[in-house]
């Protein structure tokens, strides 16, 4: 069995030496030819992740026609993903995992759901979850879900891509796995902007229970299981994310709270999917009040002491 990781990130690299190191041969696709032949002969990747070896078990490429192994992962940002497809129509009638985080703009649809509609022949998977690059590279101990409507290929998957360091956890329903690995990023922001501003750890208590509550309305609003967010894909990767400072979505929150800039070079996810979210909440009349704020605190529009103002002014009613 070999797996295929498509874009050299953080995230596929960390995924790339975990497996790796579990002894499954890895081709690793970088879509420039220098940062693949960097990596392939440096085994490391020093932009995105580094201080992590590479194992022997790793080719790294940019070739890719190499790349089509018997699994096939997608490590690249959210709003990448549909050109990904696009631009490579073999990787059609294949079955492709997700490991992006979002909902892309314009269409308000998860990584599944664009895959489904960009390459139509294809099974597909999506693997979320809480872990950071750094710490899965590492070989620190980390549990993830495995999405699959088709639940024989969806046990395969879990088998193939278990390693000595990331436990799966299987389900079917990748709805709600999908919404909860992108809206906990909303939510980061959300927290470290109110952790940035000084506004303290109970206020951030506060957002990450009613941003869990906004996640289930969506949820249910798309059809998603209703237990699904209650696991790692969501209550799971919500505090991961909205409570360390590894996370680069909670160090976007933190930049705004404290007004400073931040490096826009930086993969945040949550930025796109708070406003692909609040348009498809508006489409479904759902209330959505926290990613509506994280929209306003994006484009400048409010301060964050007048965002939890917006919150707490809000009228009364029943938890
Ligand atoms: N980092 C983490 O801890 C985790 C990340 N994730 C998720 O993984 C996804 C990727 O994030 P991450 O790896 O951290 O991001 P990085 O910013 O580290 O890397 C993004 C990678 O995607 C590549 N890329 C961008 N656009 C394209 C494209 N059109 N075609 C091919 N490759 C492309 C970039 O290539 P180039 O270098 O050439 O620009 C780069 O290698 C995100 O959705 C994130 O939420 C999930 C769990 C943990
Ligand atoms: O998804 C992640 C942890 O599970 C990584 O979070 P960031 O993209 O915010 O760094």
């Amino acid at each position: 069995m070999s797996v295929s990781i498509l874009g050299a990130g953080a995230f596929g690299t960390a995924l790339a030496i975990a497996l790796g190191r579990g002894g499954t041969p890895v081709t690793l696709w970088a879509r420039n030819p220098e940062t693949a032949k960097a990596m392939q002969e440096s085994r490391e990747n020093s932009a995105r992740l580094p201080g992590a070896n590479l194992p022997e078990t790793v080719t790294v490429t940019a070739q890719f026609a190499d790349t089509l192994g018997d699994t096939i992962l997608l490590s690249v940002p959210m709003q990448t993903l549909r050109s990904l497809l696009h631009d490579h129509p073999e990787l059609d009638r294949r079955t492709l995992v997700a490991c992006c985080k979002g909902i892309e703009l314009g269409t308000g649809l998860g990584p599944v759901a664009v895959i489904h509609e960009a390459a139509p022949n294809t099974t597909a998977a999506i693997l979320t979850g809480p872990s950071f690059a750094a710490d899965i590279a590492r070989g620190l101990p980390t549990a993830l879900t495995l999405a699959c409507r088709d639940h024989d290929i969806g046990k395969s998957l879990q088998q193939s891509l278990i390693t000595p360091n990331i436990r799966l956890y299987r389900t079917t329903d990748t709805t709600g796995a999908e919404l909860g690995g992108a809206l906990k990023n909303v939510m980061a922001i959300a927290c470290g902007a109110t952790i940035g501003a000084g506004l303290g750890e109970s206020a951030r208590a506060a957002l990450m229970t009613r941003g869990y509550a906004e996640m289930n309305r969506m949820a249910a609003a798309l059809g998603a299981q209703p237990d699904t967010l209650s696991g790692l894909s969501g209550f799971g990767d919500l505090t991961l994310t909205c409570t360390s400072e590894q996370s680069r979505n909670y160090r976007l929150g933190l930049s705004l709270g404290r007004g400073e800039e931040f490096d826009t070079s930086i993969t945040v996810e949550g930025a796109a999917t708070a406003r692909a979210t609040a348009a498809r909440a508006a489409e479904l009349k759902t209330d959505m009040p926290i990613t509506a704020v994280v929209v306003a605190l994006l484009d400048r529009r409010i301060g964050v002491s007048e965002a939890l103002d917006t919150l707490l002014s809000r009228p009364l009613k029943e938890e």
